[in-house]
């Protein structure tokens, strides 16, 4: 009989520890009208060096899940889930040690309307300089200011400017420097090309592409799904809440499978060939959303099954939150 080789069982198996885990994230705010529950039972995970593209029609959740990251909800608060990075819990961890050790530091965020949040009094140099000092950077300021300048394509000379005197797209590129200043791991990008114009727009992407290159990671929030084919890895299609559809980028545009991701591609505006699409109907409100598919009453391929919730059916790279794939 032949001898059986003995093969070595590792004494203890652990997967490779996530970059980012987000685990069943809920999130509502108060309001008059009631609990709006802005996400509901969201979740992702991505490796280093993996960028996420968050796509979806206005108010479904996408800035909510960028600020609950981030610990700023303003007037929310997190009902249940998680988020871990590279294996610790961030919701669990003292205000203090997230301040001084993840906010701005690890994990920064470019917020939507960013042009705006630039102090008008004040030159980038100090706004720079500010953030700089607010977290005990020790090193060189001025040269880590002017790195930050030179890596979004701008002259180091802007960093004595007032915002006034800055273009919009110059301005854009300072609040996307001013985010990049303590090189965080990962960077959340709220609507970074919106109210540009198509160069300036064309430079961002460019710029986050070759950032993503060198190692930082994304969270892109955008209603322009065709600025994401460019830069994720992953893409969640976000509607009422929850996350309706996840996978790699290649899978979700290649081949998918939730009407509403297909709806959605649809509707990008074509150089040839046929009309765009549109998806009949608006969003459901999200104070009582059902608990059926929420999509149901817009979708195509209604069934009767549709008024319970959907399963996560698994998909190729991801899964899709559908009936039809049950
Ligand atoms: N501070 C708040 N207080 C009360 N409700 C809020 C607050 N912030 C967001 N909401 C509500 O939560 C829901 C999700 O909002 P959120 O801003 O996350 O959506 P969004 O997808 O980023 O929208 P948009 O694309 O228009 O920026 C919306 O119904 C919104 O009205």
């Amino acid at each position: 009989m032949p001898r059986l080789r003995k093969t070595k069982i590792p004494q203890e198996y652990s997967p490779p520890m996530a970059f980012l885990d987000v685990e069943g994230l809920s999130v509502s705010y108060g309001t008059r009208a009631g609990r709006v529950h802005a996400l509901d039972d969201v979740g992702f995970s991505l490796k280093e060096g993996e960028s996420l593209g968050i796509a979806g029609e206005s108010a479904c959740g996408k800035s909510t899940l960028g600020l609950a990251i981030m610990r700023m909800l303003q007037g929310g608060r997190i009902d249940s889930g998680a988020i871990s990075m590279r294996g610790e819990s961030l919701l669990d961890m003292a205000e203090r040690r997230f301040s001084a050790e993840y906010r701005w530091k690890r994990i920064s965020m470019i917020f939507q309307g960013a042009m705006s949040s630039l102090d008008p009094v004040y030159t980038i140099r100090s706004q720079f300089s500010e953030v700089l000092r607010q977290h005990g950077f020790e090193g060189d300021r001025e040269g880590r200011m002017e790195e930050a300048a030179t890596s979004v394509g701008l002259e180091p000379g802007v960093l004595g400017r007032y915002p006034h005197e800055l273009s919009g797209g110059m301005k854009q590129r300072a609040v996307t420097a001013m985010a990049l200043l303590l090189k965080p791991d990962l960077v959340i990008a709220d609507e970074p090309t919106t109210a540009l114009d198509v160069l300036v727009q064309a430079q961002i992407i460019n710029l986050l592409k070759r950032l993503k290159k060198e190692g930082t990671s994304f969270i892109i929030i955008t209603h322009d799904l065709s600025i994401l084919s460019e830069i994720a890895d992953k893409v969640g299609i976000m509607y009422g809440g929850q996350i309706a559809e996840l996978g790699s980028s290649e899978d979700v545009y290649g081949s998918p499978r939730h009407p509403y991701t297909q709806g959605l591609l649809a509707s990008i505006p074509k150089l040839r060939g046929e009309k765009p699409g549109y998806i009949r109907g608006s969003p459901p409100g999200l104070i009582s959303p059902g608990s059926g598919c929420r999509f149901a009453d817009r979708c195509p391929d209604v069934m009767e099954k549709c008024s319970t919730d959907p399963p996560k059916a698994g998909t190729k790279s991801g899964y899709a939150k559908c009936w039809l794939y049950e």
